[in-house]
């Protein structure tokens, strides 16, 4: 994309570690606005990746634009525009969390009540005169986001911001992150749940050993799959040769549980158990990201 709103240009990066190869030419750009994700297993690069961009990390070879600008070396005029989400360990020692961001404010030249928008924005205002090491897993990943988020950047960087999260706190954060994309900002993030970057991203970069397999929008992905929908019904509820002749069904399975239908028209076939009665237990499933990566990779996905 040589589009002039884009808000990152990634260019052929590589970085290595010894012999191995960390970063392995990935090139991708990133509109201004989009909540773009970069997903993949452990050691797949993600990390170094963002590093690289964020200009934290020097590439091997290859090029990076951030707003139009080369983040390495540290580039002092970028700064005030991004904002990079940090590890825990980077808090103020026993400061609530309303001090850990008017502290944050104060260093940017930006006011108080910007701090305590902020907790507001990433759901802490009742936490706010918690020290924060008195807080959740989740509430701190919040509180990070916050103090990210104190200057008023354009783009957001994340790493990992759910891993290690609870269900419920992970939800939570995504209503923070869907509410700081309505506020236009650009967001990058790294994450090895599929699951969660379905929901979320605009576009994601599957990557795997230090390359981008695949770059494109979740729903666009999964439907180049072409892969059937699979109907399940509780065993018993219908049989075997009678489920394969129903209109729609491709093929049918059982195992001791239930009895799976394999369709690429699932209207008619829901139709035909509606209209015979059984639909107990049913369950739908259509193809997900992780279905995705196995046709990329031919192996399962282990975050
Ligand atoms: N400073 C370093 N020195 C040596 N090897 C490194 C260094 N940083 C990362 N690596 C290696 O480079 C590869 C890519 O690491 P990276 O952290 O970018 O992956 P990742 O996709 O973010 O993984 P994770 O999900 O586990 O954080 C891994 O094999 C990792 O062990």
């Amino acid at each position: 994309m040589t589009d002039t709103t884009a808000a990152i240009e990634v260019e052929d990066i590589r970085k290595s570690y010894g012999d191995l190869r960390a970063v392995d030419g990935v090139s991708f750009s990133v509109a201004e606005g989009e909540f773009f994700g970069i997903l993949g297993p452990n050691g797949a690069g993600k990390t170094t990746t963002l590093e690289i961009i964020e200009g934290l990390r020097e590439p091997d070879s290859g090029h990076v634009r951030l707003l139009g600008e080369n983040p390495f070396p540290r580039n002092p005029g970028l700064l005030p525009r991004i904002g990079v989400q940090l590890q825990a360990s980077a808090f103020f020692e026993k400061l609530t969390a309303r001090e850990q961001l008017e502290t944050f404010a104060a260093l940017y030249g930006v006011d108080g009540e910007r701090a305590r928008e902020m907790l507001d924005l990433v759901g802490l205002a009742e936490k706010a005169d918690t020290r924060e090491e008195k807080l959740s897993g989740g509430q701190r990943q919040r509180l990070s986001i916050a103090c990210a988020l104190v200057h008023d950047p354009d783009i957001l960087f994340l790493d990992e911001p759910t891993a290690a999260l609870d269900p419920q706190a992970r939800r939570n954060l995504w209503d923070v992150l869907r509410a700081i994309q309505e506020r236009g900002k650009t967001i990058v993030y790294t994450t090895h749940y599929l699951d969660e970057a379905e929901i979320l991203c605009d576009r994601v970069a599957i990557m795997d050993h230090g390359r981008v397999l695949a770059l494109d929008p979740p729903a666009s992905l999964i439907r180049g799959l072409d892969a059937p929908t699979r109907v399940s019904l509780e065993r018993g509820t219908l049989g075997i040769d009678d489920a394969r002749v129903l209109a729609g069904a491709d093929d049918a399975h059982e195992d001791e549980q239930s009895l799976t239908i394999t369709t690429r028209t699932p209207a008619p076939l829901l139709s035909a158990l509606a209209e015979r009665g059984t639909l107990d237990g049913l369950q739908v499933r259509t193809a997900t990201l992780e279905d995705v990566f196995l046709s990329l990779t031919g192996r399962e996905y282990r975050a």
